[in-house]
């Protein structure tokens, strides 16, 4: 079939009915539910921009063995144009979410096109996991689909491996197996969009202990299969604020949820890895499925820092205080986070790794190095939104006062901005700026930005210890050869 139209993704979404609970209800329409209703068309936007003929040949791909046209996020890339190509389906597709989107549809058909040119992995295995992990990057190709992923055990007792937890099956496991499957049992979390995508798939971060054998697995499921439960976080939004009002909260929430699985039947076919405590922790430092999507995240990632900054330029002119030099040194610091983010991007891709296998990666170092600072990056530049802002990010009417023939004046009177900047303007450009910096909405994007890759801290404890197992940090030797004589003795 190859690319999707958003109408077809919407198609999708209505012929589907996966168990949703939302607010201690169980949805029964997913695609007629307020709170998913525009997150669904954001994300059929999406497909409609990969037929757009202005994007098409930039962002997808014409597959010479099938003839059908696919997306780059799954073309396995063996150049540095391979690379660019899908830079800029990321870049593209972000900007149509001002990165506020960050698990649209690019970030796990990147990761499935990774596990599938890396099936050399799996099959030191089991050659039937790594033809399933095939088969099935193919059938997502082929369909265009739309994935969620869980790979985090839901936070119970972090002191715990999984076989220890209270209770048994707490965190996912197998519960049973079958000559054509397995039944799975237990919880997985932070699914986000689950609601409303095509298919689950099921891998780890690695961390599993001995003894967490049945824990151990990786397969995926289209997202209505039986048995499985998608528990919703309560909503930031009831999806009938207005746009004036919230012109971003209103229409980029991406729903988080908790997937639990009450004995789920995986056929064998949709099994990557059953219950290899090895695998399961290797599959993602040994294959590419860290870097690739990272590679995502990093573009993604750029395009919102270079949102909130400019959000953080505009309120600060449109109130006349960028030419305090507080002002103006807190601005300039955003916009070398951005340039900063920009050159390591840059880097990532230019300086690309090529595996043994020929697919071609962004380098790690700048990529993790973008990891590391992002979430710290993102924070700052909302605390700086915030205190630019200052009290006036408080003081917004609302779009019903601005229509109130009653109010009308005052409102246009007493929330101009400098010379040049109405009231309206002011208004609208302080409310983006409280989505962003104030509202529950923005509070989990910048959730997001901190524990996207995992756990900041843990990541960069490992950076440093990988970092030293590969440098001699040489230089330092060079100068102390310097403060010795010609037999190598210390001069005193
Ligand atoms: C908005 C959002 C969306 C997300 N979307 C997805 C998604 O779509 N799919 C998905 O699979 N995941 C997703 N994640 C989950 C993300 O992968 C995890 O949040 C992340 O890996 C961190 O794990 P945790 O939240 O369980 O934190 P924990 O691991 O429980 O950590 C909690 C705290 O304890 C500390 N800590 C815990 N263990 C240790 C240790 N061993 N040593 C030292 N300190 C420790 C941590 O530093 C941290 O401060 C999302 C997260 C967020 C916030
Ligand atoms: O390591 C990375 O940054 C890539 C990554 C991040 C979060 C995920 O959930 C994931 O599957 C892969």
């Amino acid at each position: 079939m190859g690319i999707r139209t958003g109408a077809q993704y919407i198609e999708g979404v209505k012929s589907r009915q996966p168990e949703v609970w939302l607010g201690g209800r169980k949805v029964t329409d997913v695609y007629n539910e307020d709170v998913f209703r525009q997150p669904i068309h954001e994300i059929a936007n999406l497909y409609d921009i990969q037929n757009d003929p202005t994007y098409k040949d930039e962002i997808t791909y014409l597959c010479e063995e099938s003839g059908e046209r696919y997306s780059h996020a799954f073309k396995v890339p063996k150049t540095y144009e391979d690379l660019k190509a899908r830079s800029k389906l990321f870049e593209i597709w972000a900007r149509a979410t001002f990165g506020l989107m960050g698990r649209t549809p690019d970030f796990l058909n990147v990761t499935v096109t990774s596990m599938a040119s890396n099936t050399w992995f799996l099959d030191q295995y089991n050659p039937e996991w790594s033809k399933n992990m095939i088969n099935y990057y193919e059938y997502i190709r082929d369909h265009d689909l739309f994935l969620t992923h869980a790979i985090i055990n839901p936070q119970n007792d972090r002191s715990k491996a999984s076989h220890e937890q209270e209770e048994d099956f707490t965190h996912l496991g197998v519960v049973e197996e079958r000559p054509d499957g397995i039944i799975v049992r237990g919880a997985k979390m932070l699914a986000t969009l689950a609601p409303i995508t095509d298919e689950v798939i099921i891998y780890s971060f690695p961390g599993f202990q001995p003894g967490d054998e049945k824990h151990a697995i990786a397969f995926a499921l289209p997202i209505d299969t039986p048995g499985l439960r998608i528990i919703c976080r309560e909503p930031m939004q009831d999806g009938k604020r207005s746009v004036f009002d919230h012109p971003l909260a209103s229409r980029y929430e991406e729903m988080d949820a908790l997937l639990v699985f009450n004995d789920v039947f995986v056929p064998s076919d949709r099994i990557f890895i059953n219950q290899n405590i090895e695998a399961a922790n290797l599959l993602y430092p040994k294959t590419g499925i860290g870097q690739q999507p990272a590679h995502q995240s990093g573009v993604r990632g750029l395009i919102k820092l270079q949102f909130a900054a400019e959000v953080a330029a505009r309120v600060a002119d449109s109130i006349g205080v960028d030419g305090y030099l507080n002002v103006q040194t807190q601005l300039g610091e955003l916009m070398q986070s951005v340039e900063a983010i920009r050159a390591l991007l840059r880097v990532a891709e230019y300086e690309y790794e090529t595996t043994s296998q020929g697919e071609v990666r962004p380098a790690g170092l700048p990529l993790e190095t973008i990891r590391g600072m992002l979430p710290k990056l993102y924070p700052r530049a909302i605390e700086i939104i915030q205190t630019i802002g200052a009290g006036g990010l408080l003081m917004s009417p609302t779009g019903a006062d601005f229509e109130h023939p009653e109010l009308r004046a005052d409102v246009e009177k007493y929330y101009v901005g400098r010379e040049g900047i109405s009231s309206q303007d002011r208004v609208q450009l302080f409310k983006l700026a409280w989505d962003l910096c104030g509202e529950a909405f923005g509070q989990r994007l910048l959730q997001y930005e901190r524990y996207y890759s995992g756990d900041p801290l843990r990541r960069l404890g490992r950076f440093y210890a990988g970092f030293k197992r590969q440098n001699s940090f040489p230089l330092v030797d060079e100068a102390l050869k310097g403060s010795r004589d010609l037999e190598g003795q210390p001069t005193i």
